[in-house]
């Protein structure tokens, strides 16, 4: 089943720049989703309009089968989470455990159950020595943790996250990638924008190329890697493994290896 359908929506901030400019496509339910496309593209614009901070001016949204109304984009906070690309977007609070406590009160959940909570998403976040801190006054990678973990403690069957990984150091991808892991184990859709395309070979299942406000379609991660018509229009680079790989596989022997292990693998094999 589809979690969301958007049906030839177009968006501007002003009205005579559109923004969004007659977009379809699908997001699958559990699936791994990467929405990928230049700076400027109109990623950010689509995240906002599928936990319905912003309202459609044309085109329809379907969120599994009903069309977000005036009612229904009010829900969809309840259903989708969302971390934002600059923590400073999302921080609001006074202390790291009053913020990730914010989302779970503001769905009313039972005080008992929202201290549950923090204390299980601190954990996984691994910032427990920060719970009494001010989120205003910690490092970028720091605030990005506190608000995945705002996010995650309200225990949607939806995540979006802009740009997870970036700015994070090592240490902190490996764990924004487990937790992206944890949740697609608990049956989870997960959509994340990236512009980190080993991280895309690596982990998405499906992908959404967005090209100047339109869609330029919808792709496994090989399959759009074998599309040097749309990587180029829509300026995408190789992941770095296919891009070394690709002189010495030249088509030959199975699938091009795209991920670090596949490489791996194939260079043991063949070479
Ligand atoms: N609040 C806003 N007011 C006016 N224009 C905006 C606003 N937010 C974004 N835009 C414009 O909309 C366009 C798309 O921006 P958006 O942030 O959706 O792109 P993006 O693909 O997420 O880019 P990036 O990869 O740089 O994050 C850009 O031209 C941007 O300047």
């Amino acid at each position: 089943m589809d979690v969301f359908q958007f049906h030839n929506v177009s968006y501007g901030y002003t009205k005579d720049k559109p923004i969004l400019r007659d977009i379809s496509f699908s997001i699958r339910e559990g699936r791994k989703t990467a929405i990928v496309g230049a700076n400027g593209a109109g990623k950010s614009t689509i995240l906002f309009h599928l936990n319905g901070l912003y309202a459609t001016q044309q085109g329809d949204i379907f969120f599994r089968n009903q069309k977000v109304d005036k009612k229904l984009r009010k829900e969809l906070y309840q259903h989708v989470g969302i971390v934002f690309q600059d923590p400073d977007d999302q921080l609001i609070s006074l202390t790291v455990s009053e913020d990730i406590a914010f989302g779970p009160v503001q769905m009313d959940v039972a005080a008992e159950e929202v201290q549950g909570r923090v204390d299980k998403y601190i954990k996984l976040l691994g910032i427990e020595h920060l719970l009494a801190d001010n989120p205003s006054e910690l490092s970028y990678g720091q605030k990005k943790h506190v608000t995945v973990a705002g996010v995650l403690a309200m225990e949607t069957d939806v995540f979006i996250l802009d740009e997870p990984m970036a700015f994070l150091d090592p240490f902190g991808k490996e764990r924004m990638a487990s937790i992206l892991q944890l949740l697609q184990e608990q049956g989870k859709t997960v959509i994340v924008t990236t512009h980190d395309m080993q991280f895309v070979a690596e982990w998405a299942e499906d992908v959404i190329v967005i090209h100047q406000g339109q869609c330029l379609g919808s792709f496994q991660p090989r399959e759009l890697f074998q599309r040097p018509d749309i990587m180029k229009e829509a300026n995408l680079t190789l992941p770095p493994i296919a891009e070394l790989m690709n002189d010495i596989w030249k088509g030959n022997h199975g699938e091009m290896p795209i991920r670090i292990e596949e490489a791996k693998k194939w260079l043991a094999t063949y070479m």
